[in-house]
């Protein structure tokens, strides 16, 4: 059974906003049990996970002889085992894997970015004008997708791997105020959630940080 490592005790209190998340709910999608070894700020730090990830970050994978890292890679590794994920058809299936580089590449980027800034950049004094440019470049991308996604229901026509990551980077915006001017992606976010797969790997990692906050 595939393993994946994930935060013993998360910054985001449980909302699902780690990587770990789009892989668990890869797995939920195509009915694959996996076990998950939970790890401390201090073990990602340490010979045997930098042997995995050498960025000492989470998530990473071990099935077998396999041990990779990488949660868009883990994810198309999923898509690519498994059945549902990605088109079976060629042109759809290229496409919705160049879906998956767009989330992760071009739009995540930014509003990753904008984490930074508000986390790792407070009391700077460039921090309000860094805000101002960084919530620029986010809506400039939001405005692009939403003008090519129109009143798609998914990336790619229908649900795959692509929809995973890209709902997994348009959550991390919850709370900064852009999306209440894009009810495109408010709807496609919650399109996404309502799917019985994102609920059980929502609620799996979310007992994560309920046992860690209750120990
Ligand atoms: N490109 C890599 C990036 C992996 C990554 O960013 N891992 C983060 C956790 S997910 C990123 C993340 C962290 C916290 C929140 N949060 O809301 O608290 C959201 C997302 C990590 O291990 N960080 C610890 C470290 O770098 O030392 C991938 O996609 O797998």
């Amino acid at each position: 059974m595939p393993t994946i490592t994930a935060f013993k005790s998360s910054p985001d209190r449980g909302m699902g906003l780690a990587r770990d998340m789009p892989v668990r709910w890869a797995f939920e999608e195509v009915g694959q049990p996996y076990d998950v070894r939970l790890v401390s700020f201090t073990e990602m730090k340490e010979p045997p996970h930098l042997r995995v990830n050498p960025f000492g970050q989470i998530p990473t994978y071990e099935d077998g002889e396999l041990a990779t890292f990488e949660s868009g890679a883990i994810v198309f590794h999923i898509a690519e085992s498994h059945s549902g994920l990605l088109p079976t058809d060629k042109i759809a299936r290229a496409n919705a894997i160049s879906w998956m580089f767009a989330a992760l590449n071009t739009v995540e980027p930014p509003i990753v970015e904008r984490d930074y800034v508000k986390y790792f950049e407070e009391g700077k004094s460039w921090q309000g004008e860094r805000f101002t440019m960084v919530d620029e470049r986010i809506r400039n991308r939001l405005d692009q997708l939403a003008a090519w996604f129109g009143g798609a229901n998914w990336l790619v026509g229908t649900f795959s791997a692509a929809d995973i990551l890209m709902i997994h980077a348009l959550r991390r915006l919850e709370g900064s105020g852009i999306l209440e001017d894009y009810p495109t992606f408010r709807d496609y976010i919650a399109r996404g959630t309502e799917r019985p797969a994102y609920k059980r790997a929502f609620e799996a990692q979310y007992a994560v940080f309920s046992r860690s906050s209750s120990s």
